[in-house]
């Protein structure tokens, strides 16, 4: 079986890209960093799925999980938002995420003890769930115009309605 760390250097290319779009790709115990706070099995299992049968990405040495979020408008972006805002409340933990418009990137990555949590699984899958919930457009080709369509047939960037 090929490491991811050999993977990209092969493909040489991003590790995220290089990664969502292979079936070759395989989490193993090495490509995480955990959290001391998590059972090391169960976020193995966890990322697994997430990356490998999902659409997530390793970032910084497998300390987090990352992916784009992209809707139809800035309204759904923002409720979804909420929706994990309202997660994270009950959860005691938060993500590490910036939004322009109708996308959302978020990652995932425990801050005390560092690494990768169970938390970290939890709210990626929740983030999955809320997202389709929302009409999550991702991932849809770009043809000539912005991911998730245009700003003009969105209508509600920043409260302005187009005539
Ligand atoms: C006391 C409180 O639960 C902790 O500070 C939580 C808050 N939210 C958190 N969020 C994340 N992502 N990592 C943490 O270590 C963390 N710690």
């Amino acid at each position: 079986m090929l490491s991811r760390r050999l993977l990209v250097s092969l493909i040489g290319s991003a590790p995220c890209r290089a990664f969502s779009n292979t079936r070759l790709a395989m989490v193993s115990r090495s490509d995480l960093a955990i959290s001391r706070s998590s059972d090391e099995q169960e976020v193995v299992q966890a990322a697994t799925e997430l990356i490998d049968n999902g659409k997530w990405h390793l970032c910084h040495d497998g300390v987090g999980l990352e992916r784009p979020f992209v809707f139809k408008t800035f309204k759904a972006t923002w409720a979804f938002m909420n929706e994990v805002a309202e997660e994270c409340k009950r959860q005691q933990h938060h993500p590490e995420w910036a939004n322009i418009f109708n996308r959302t990137e978020i990652r995932w990555t425990t801050h005390n003890p560092k690494g990768m949590s169970t938390k970290d699984a939890h709210m990626a899958r929740f983030c999955d769930e809320a997202a389709q919930r929302h009409g999550e457009q991702y991932p849809k080709p770009a043809e000539g115009k912005t991911e998730g369509g245009t700003a003009d047939e969105a209508r509600d960037c920043c409260g302005h309605t187009h005539a």
